[in-house]
């Protein structure tokens, strides 16, 4: 008989991944995604719609067969929850791929907010400008805080700008992370001349604006995951060499992409492969979306640290 599946919380999630030891691991996974060999199975998000109270199921389920890993997030998404949670909580079950059964049951809370602050930062690493002084963040919730606590270990920002739809949250951002930030009255002020603009809203209408952004500046556009909700304007989306983590999920699920009808470029597994090209001295905006490969192979490396830390030392 198989063993009984672990629990791993969130804070020992939090407590073992190191953003040291995962941006590799997800640097692996977007390259095998968009080697698109057959290798990595990966469907697009399923998502079930609860209207009656304003939310979203969605489950993510991979295989990638180089690394052996077979996983599924369980992740909701809603737009009213109580003073002080998160919209999004998360679950994720890694199986033992050969025979299926399950070995772990974790947070994917956590695992969501460092995945995808780690993947914007790949996709910064990359396309980012020259010159890196201001980041702009559009947002003040959970992905604000990952992106931020990413964003200033990871590169040499002098200023950080903050906007949300209330001062009284961006405040209490600002009072959150560790670090200066400029708390800014509107999405314009955080924006004009920035090299670096971070969009992590639930907003369904563009916050953001071309003519405000900066030219050669990047963008890591994170919201909007619904094919109906829009983060950018037709303006940046069709100035700015667009770059995506899935093509297939961009055309499905992303309002920003469908509805302006912008062109693809490439992939960001593409970019760090190098079969694509990082075009960082244009406009570029990366259109992030999540994907499940990004989770599981996280959640795999969250429980390879759980099993040595484990393991009795010699
Ligand atoms: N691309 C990816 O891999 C992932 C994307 N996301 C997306 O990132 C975004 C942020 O997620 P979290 O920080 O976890 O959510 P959160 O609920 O913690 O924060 C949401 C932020 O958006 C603001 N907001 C809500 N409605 C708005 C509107 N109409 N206009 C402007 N701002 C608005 C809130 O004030 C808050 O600052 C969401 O759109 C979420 O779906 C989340 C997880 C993964
Ligand atoms: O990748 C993810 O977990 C999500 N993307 C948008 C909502 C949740």
């Amino acid at each position: 008989m198989a063993d009984a599946p672990i629990f791993i919380g969130a804070a020992e999630v939090a407590d073992l991944l190191q953003y040291g030891a995962l941006l590799p691991v997800l640097e692996r996974a977007l390259v095998d995604f968009s080697k698109h060999d057959g290798m990595v199975v990966q469907p697009v998000r399923s998502t079930v719609p609860v209207d009656k109270h304003n939310g979203f199921l969605g489950v993510m389920p991979a295989y990638m067969t180089e690394s052996d890993t077979l996983a599924t997030k369980i992740v909701r998404f809603y737009h009213q929850t109580a003073f002080g949670t998160s919209s999004h909580q998360a679950t994720v079950l890694l199986f033992n791929p050969s025979d299926g059964s399950l070995r772990a049951i974790m947070d994917g809370t956590v695992i969501t907010e460092m995945r995808t602050a780690a993947v914007s930062a790949i996709a910064t690493k990359y396309l980012k400008p020259d010159r890196l002084e201001t980041l702009c963040i559009l947002g003040s919730g959970a992905q604000a805080i990952s992106h931020y606590n990413t964003f200033t270990q990871m590169f040499p920002f002098k200023q950080v700008r903050v906007w949300s739809r209330s001062r009284e949250s961006a405040e209490r951002f600002a009072g959150q992370v560790q670090g200066q930030v400029q708390v800014c009255t509107s999405a314009r002020e955080a924006v004009l001349g920035a090299d670096v603009v971070i969009t992590v809203t639930m907003a369904s209408e563009p916050v953001l604006f071309g003519e405000w952004v900066k030219p050669g500046a990047h963008v890591n556009a994170v919201g909007a995951c619904r094919p109906e909700w829009r983060e950018v304007d037709d303006a940046l989306m069709k100035n700015a060499v667009l770059y995506v983590d899935s093509k297939e999920a961009a055309l499905m699920e992303s309002g920003d992409v469908i509805l302006s009808g912008a062109d693809i470029f490439a992939e960001l597994g593409e970019v760090v492969k190098g079969t694509r090209p990082a075009l960082y001295e244009k406009t570029t905006l990366f259109k992030s979306l999540g994907m499940a490969v990004e989770d599981a192979a996280t959640a795999k490396l969250v429980f390879d640290c759980w099993l040595a830390k484990k393991k009795p030392k010699l």
